[in-house]
């Protein structure tokens, strides 16, 4: 059996748009970011994709993607789990920053490395730190020696895949049709896996904003390649690819100073 999964990293943010590191911050959506979730959800529906199951992160940026999406499916009823194993990488001391502004200072390559490198975390958070999420109630579950002061790709890695072996997989294997609302690092953690990417491959992978990535997955739940599919992602964005091209290429210069 094939089975149809689809990634969706969310609409643009106020973040996204005012080019700052949002991390774990809980950033909402711009009206650009609430018209390429409507533009997404319109999209499935016409090509005539259903879902079963949607997860999502903790942060209202994807939940509320998720949301949007499904409302223009008709899809609300279906559950949606929600995790904070899905959220953002988490982005230490860089959250709050301009990316521009932080390239300007450190180098267009550091930002890079801070950015997309596998291996390489960002600065840490200290706890007195303005965006330090271990003051908010949505993580009081999470032991606080647990709440990440900083993540690189590979901590992310690290988080995200035992959620999608102890709850995500088996869904698939089951025969449910899924929806994964979330973000631009956690989608790249899970995209590493799935393809199988080397660490220095995965640097180039940038994830624009509110984009359906489709993904044919075997029994074994390894990715089938489509034609047109993204390289070196197996998956294939929906739509226009030109723009979808154009919009991954703006994602990968937002680090650069300018
Ligand atoms: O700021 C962030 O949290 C992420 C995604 O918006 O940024 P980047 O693309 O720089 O990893």
């Amino acid at each position: 059996m094939v089975h149809t999964l689809v990634l969706i990293r969310h609409g643009e943010s106020q973040w996204n748009k005012e080019n700052r590191f949002c991390g774990w911050v809980d950033q909402p959506l711009s009206e650009t970011g609430e018209g390429e979730a409507k533009a997404a959800g319109v999209l499935l529906k016409n090509e005539g994709y259903e879902f079963d199951l949607a997860y999502t992160s903790f942060l209202k940026r994807a939940i509320k993607t998720c949301e949007i999406v499904l409302e223009e499916m008709d899809l609300m009823w279906i559950p949606v789990s929600k995790d904070w194993h899905l959220n953002e990488r988490m982005y230490g001391a860089l959250q709050g920053l301009n990316k521009a502004d932080t390239a300007a200072k450190y180098g267009d390559d550091q930002v890079l490395i801070w950015r997309r490198s596998y291996d390489t975390p960002p600065p840490p958070a200290p706890e007195d730190h303005e965006f330090y999420p271990g003051k908010e109630a949505k993580y009081d579950a999470i032991p606080r020696d647990q709440i990440p002061r900083q993540e690189c790709l590979k901590d992310t890695v690290e988080r995200v895949l035992p959620y999608w072996n102890s709850e995500i997989a088996p869904a698939i294997k089951s025969g449910k049709k899924l929806l994964i609302a979330a973000h631009g690092n956690s989608l790249r953690a899970l995209v590493k896996y799935l393809d199988d990417i080397s660490d220095d491959a995965i640097l180039k992978v940038n994830i624009p904003t509110g984009v359906p990535l489709m993904y044919h997955l075997d029994d074994n739940l390894r990715p089938i390649k489509m034609e047109g599919s993204a390289e070196p992602l197996s998956g294939k964005y929906l739509g226009d690819q030109d723009a979808i091209a154009a919009a991954a290429a703006a994602v990968a210069a937002q680090g650069k100073s300018k």
